[in-house]
């Protein structure tokens, strides 16, 4: 079932053209991730799913319902978490749930949520005094609130740090299995991959692909490397004939094979029916941060280091 349709959508502010001409579906269930470069148009056309923005042209289904004829309906059935929610400093976080689940016809149960998200404990921390994951968690909560069949997350680990991230994933991961379909607008390429079912890349306006993250990847880049020194000699055309082995190049002692498809798997065994082990292996590990760059043309904003040890 289709729960999110956007078709050619346009906007503009002025002269600048923000979006131009996107279109994509996502699935009931699918947490569906939405990358690209800064002014990349990804707010903008968010912002038009959630009736905050009025299109210039398009169209926007969110379970069958126009965000900007359908006010209402969208409402109950959409949550949205935008970028810099901000509160008052002194309301506790057990009154702004209470507040907010009173503007739904068919909330879910506040205080369950609060358990959900890990805010129990907090529950009379008035705002100001909470932690940046704790902040997060909070307006992850709000927009959940009215029990929506659809949440829209912006940046939603932006600020936090590496354990309050990775607690937030399992959040959403725990949300999404509760039956709620996510669109999740991120720059982290390792949020984005680890949680997105499918993903749309996003530049200057218009869609420069739409896949799993797997799918991704794999289009992206195609060629691997692999690297390692041998506990004793080898002779190099064991790798040579291997089936997606392209090239193997030795230098001092260090191996270097080039290939496609399941490259390291194929050495590895290899490697280890000539009974020999492989030293200090390493893996030219190809991840979503390749498939932005080959997309967009640019390395994203939360760029790390490709090449990493296997064994970490
Ligand atoms: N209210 C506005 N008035 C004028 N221009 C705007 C407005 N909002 C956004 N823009 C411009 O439209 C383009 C798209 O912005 P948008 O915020 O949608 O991009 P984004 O992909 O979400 O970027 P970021 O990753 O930096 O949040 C940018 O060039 C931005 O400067």
């Amino acid at each position: 079932m289709t729960a999110l349709e956007v078709r050619n959508l346009h906007k503009r502010y002025g002269e600048h053209v923000a979006v131009d001409d996107v279109s994509f579906t996502v699935e009931a269930g699918e947490i569906f991730g939405i990358i690209g470069p800064n002014g990349a148009g990804k707010t903008t056309t968010v912002e038009c799913i959630a009736g905050l923005r009025t299109p210039d042209s398009g169209s926007i289904s969110v379970l069958g319902f126009d965000p900007r004829r359908n006010r209402a309906e969208v409402r109950e059935r959409l949550g949205v978490q935008l970028q810099e929610s901000s509160f008052p400093d002194a309301i506790k976080v057990a009154e702004a749930l209470e507040l907010y689940s009173s503007f739904y016809r068919d909330p879910v149960d506040w205080r369950e949520l609060m358990g959900l998200l890990g805010l129990t404990e907090k529950r009379d921390t008035q705002y100001k005094a909470l932690s940046g994951g704790q902040k997060q968690r909070l307006s992850i909560a709000l927009a959940l609130v009215g029990n929506p069949k659809v949440a829209i997350l912006d940046e939603l680990t932006t600020g936090l740090d590496p354990q309050a991230r990775r607690d937030t994933w399992s959040v959403i991961e725990r949300v999404r299995d509760t039956g709620v379909t996510i669109l999740l607008v991120t720059h982290f390429m390792d949020e984005a991959e680890r949680l997105s079912d499918r993903i749309v890349v996003i530049d200057c306006g218009r869609v420069a692909a739409v896949d799993t993250p797997a799918g991704l990847i794999e289009r992206a880049t195609a060629v691997q490397q692999v690297r390692f020194r041998v506990s004793q000699p080898l002779d190099k055309s064991v790798l040579i004939e291997l089936p997606d082995v392209t090239d193997v190049e030795i230098t001092e002692g260090r191996w270097l094979v080039t290939g496609r498809g399941q490259l390291l798997s194929n050495v590895a065994r290899a490697l280890a029916r000539a009974q020999v082990v492989a030293e200090d292996l390493r893996v030219n590990q190809r991840n979503l941060d390749d498939a932005f760059v080959a997309f967009t043309g640019r390395a994203p904003e939360s760029s790390e280091l490709s090449e990493r040890r296997v064994d970490e």
